[in-house]
């Protein structure tokens, strides 16, 4: 289990170093008032200094932090498993802009204005116009194009900007590479319940959606489900509002390619083929090996399950530092379906990746598991 006690570690620099750069952000991107302002940097000592504290007894979810925390409360968040207090992090930063009390600030995402940003950015308009390019191209060809622009559109995500490092994606930087397996699987289940389960908004969400387009399109999925996040988490991590922002970027493109992904995705989720759900368990602060019934009952049956990120890549395998040659379907075998992963490198976790791939990596000298430079695509087929 990873934790942020140890200084010099990433978990410990993402509490150190990261948050208050993001907490930062946040103060300058909204106006928020004295009292926002100092809660917000009361978590931010609390949570490098603090004991950690349950959300107050009238909040919608006292009761089902009280379980999550069970043992946790009243000890430091140093003390805590890294995944766990990141989570706790983001839900403690909702209170403190008062996301959730009654009031003007009730509802406010306070990641909006870069996700908005983002989305309405030139660097979009680009990628939705190179759709057109995509059109003339061979079935496979198109729907590679379109799972690599998923895939590295997790490179995107805004928290990781704070130090992400430049430079586009080669075939070298993908360290597991089962895309092939992935193809043949979705061909074997042809027309099956596809469920995908979203990271980041913005310019991660276009290209899923692009893909959850073509997956429709062209019958590999006779429907697919789209998981978001219940609430803002993350920074940048998708909720509805952004689902349905990102379809109006797609649907009021100027690109007619685009343009049209835009408006079948809009009749797909009129007829129902595509499906947009939540659960509180996306935001949750523990592995997806111990996800509910109900969602659990939710995900089975399904052809497969496209996990987006490397926070679900975290949640999936086991938030550990594995050998990195540790099996991933050994690791992610607890899913209640096919599960692919679709992930960007950008922390200590990694699974499935050859003996002699390791030992490059490692000679490189460079930060390989943090530097989001690499990616996997990883597919389990238990079940
Ligand atoms: O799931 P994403 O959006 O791909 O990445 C989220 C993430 O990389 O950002 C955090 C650091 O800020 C990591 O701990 C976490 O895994």
């Amino acid at each position: 289990m990873i934790r942020i006690d140890a200084p010099g570690s990433f978990a410990w620099g993402v509490f150190h170093e990261r948050h208050p750069k993001l907490v930062q952000q946040v103060l300058d991107a909204l106006p928020y008032g004295p009292a926002e302002r100092a809660a917000v940097e009361r978590l931010l000592a609390d949570s490098t200094t603090g004991v950690l504290e349950p959300p107050a007894e009238s909040d919608h979810d006292h009761a089902q932090w009280l379980e999550w925390g069970a043992g946790l409360w009243g000890r430091p968040w140093s003390e805590a498993p890294f995944l766990w207090a990141e989570s706790y992090f983001y839900r403690r930063l909702l209170d403190a802009i008062g996301y959730f009390r009654p009031g003007a600030w009730q509802g406010v995402d306070p990641f909006a204005p870069f996700k908005s940003a983002e989305l309405a950015g030139a660097a979009v308009d680009e990628e939705l116009a190179a759709l057109s390019e995509l059109d003339g191209l061979p079935t496979m060809r198109r729907a590679d194009a379109l799972l690599s622009s998923a895939l590295w559109g997790n490179r995107a995500d805004l928290s990781f900007q704070i130090t992400a490092e430049a430079g586009g994606p080669t075939a070298s930087d993908l360290v597991a590479d089962e895309r092939a397996i992935l193809w043949s699987e979705l061909e074997r289940t042809r027309g099956g319940r596809i469920c995908v389960v979203a990271d980041n908004a913005g310019r991660e969400l276009l290209p899923d959606l692009v893909l959850i387009d073509h997956l429709l399109s062209g019958g590999l999925a006779g429907r697919i489900v789209l998981y978001v996040k219940p609430q803002p988490y993350f920074v940048s991590d998708a909720t509805m509002t952004d689902v349905l922002a990102s379809v109006e970027r797609l649907r009021t493109a100027p690109s007619e390619a685009a343009a049209a992904v835009g408006r079948r995705l809009w009749h797909a989720m009129n007829s129902g083929a595509l499906v947009v759900r939540t659960h509180p368990f996306f935001c949750a602060p523990l592995p997806y090996h111990d996800m509910p019934a109900d969602l659990r009952a939710e995900f089975t049956g399904a052809a497969m399950a496209i996990l987006k990120g490397d926070l679900n890549y975290r949640r999936l395998v086991g938030d550990q530092l594995w050998p990195p040659t540790t099996s991933f379907t050994e690791t992610a075998g607890h899913f209640p379906t096919p599960v692919a992963a679709l992930r960007t490198l950008k922390s200590d976790v990694v699974v499935g990746v050859a003996p002699d791939t390791v030992t490059h990596l490692d000679s490189t000298g460079t930060p390989w598991r943090t530097s989001g430079r690499h990616a996997v695509v990883q597919v389990a087929l238990h079940r």
